[in-house]
Order: structure tokens, then C-alpha cells, then sequence
């Protein structure tokens, strides 16, 4: 079933909270959404676009055996390119951090040819409450595995949503792979 593959361990805690310390000092974007609008009832988080990070380089090669891994085992699509960067994104409770239910597929020259997005648990699980990545295949929704380094890859066409972040902050690393469109 094309749902959600979920990838335990593929990030040590360790390896976590060094990406959360080099991002740290970079500069945060508010978060926009697919097609550019800022509307804080859908999504409140600030982003750090990690193409600019000095450090992050060994996180994109990582990220990048990842899909090609879970596409192989379980999506089979037709990807041929990481055409965006990818984005940490931090939800704080202080600011009811979330991000409404939505599809990743966007009009937009990149964001609409989003095919796989993959996501990855930087905070430990009991850092925060609330805040739980939820995916919605179809009548059933999925909550995502919270667990610090756990890794969730679904189509990027699927409904997702992050509920409201209620103490705490989550940190979230999210990446996306591209191809033709689905025919
Ligand atoms: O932070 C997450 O868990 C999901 C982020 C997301 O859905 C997105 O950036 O499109
Ligand atoms: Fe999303």
C-alpha cells in the first residue's frame, strides 16, 4: 500500500541534536506555505533552508540513501531530483506551532513536482507535547512516530497535518524528491 513507510533508528539521538545545534545559529524564515501565502491559521513555524548551512552537508547525503531506499522497497516512482532545499522547520508552544492538514504538491515550478516528502523526528519525544505529524492515506489517519530519529516517507500527495505544539518545541527536518508528473 502506498501509505506511510516509517524508518526507526534512521538518525542516532545524537546525530539529532547536532543538526538542531548547527541550525541554530542560522537565520529562520517564517514559514511559507505551498504557493508562497502567509497565513498563520494554516501553518505557524519558522524554517531554516538547510542548502545555506555550512555542515549539513553529510545530512543530505543521508537524507538522499533514505528515499532512494524506501522508493526501491516500497514507492516505486519515477524520481529524478532533490530540486529544493531542505528545511528544518521549529514549531514552538509559545506561538501554538502547527501546521493545518494539506497535501505537499503544490503549483508552484518545484512544488509541483514533489513526489515523495520525507520527514524526520529531530526532538526527542517527550521534549514537547502536542505537535504530532498526522497522515491521512485514506479513511484512516496515521500518527507518525514520534521518537527522536525516526524517519516517515509518504507521497507527497497525501494529507498530512501537525497538530498544535502545546509545550515545548518540536523540531522537524523535511525534505522532498521530484520527478515527472504521476501518469
Ligand atoms: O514538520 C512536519 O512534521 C511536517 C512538515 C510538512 O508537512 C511540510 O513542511 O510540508
Ligand atoms: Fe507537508
Amino acid at each position: 500500500m502506498l501509505s506511510l513507510h516509517a524508518i526507526p533508528d534512521a538518525f542516532t539521538k545524537s546525530e539529532c541534536d547536532l543538526i538542531v545545534a548547527t541550525i541554530s545559529d542560522a537565520p529562520t524564515d517564517e514559514a511559507l506555505l505551498v504557493g508562497r501565502n502567509k497565513d498563520h491559521n494554516l501553518r505557524k513555524a519558522e524554517l531554516v533552508w538547510t542548502d545555506n548551512v555550512i555542515g549539513m552537508e553529510w545530512v543530505m547525503e543521508r537524507l538522499i540513501e533514505l528515499v532512494r531506499s524506501s522508493n526501491r522497497d516500497r514507492f516505486g516512482f519515477d524520481l529524478r531530483e532533490f530540486s529544493e532545499s531542505p528545511q528544518v522547520a521549529i514549531y514552538k508552544s509559545s506561538d501554538s506551532g502547527h501546521f493545518a492538514w494539506h497535501s505537499d504538491i503544490g503549483g508552484g515550478r518545484a512544488s509541483g513536482k514533489r513526489k515523495l516528502t520525507l520527514v524526520l523526528q529531530l526532538s526527542g519525544a517527550d521534549t514537547y507535547e502536542g505537535g504530532n505529524l498526522e497522515i491521512m492515506p485514506g479513511a484512516q489517519i496515521l500518527t507518525a512516530s514520534r521518537a527522536q530519529g525516526d524517519v516517515s516517507v509518504f507521497p507527497s500527495f497525501t494529507l498530512h497535518q501537525v497538530t498544535p505544539v502545546k509545550s515545548g518545541i518540536r523540531y522537524s527536518m523535511t525534505v522532498w524528491a521530484h520527478g515527472p508528473a504521476f501518469r
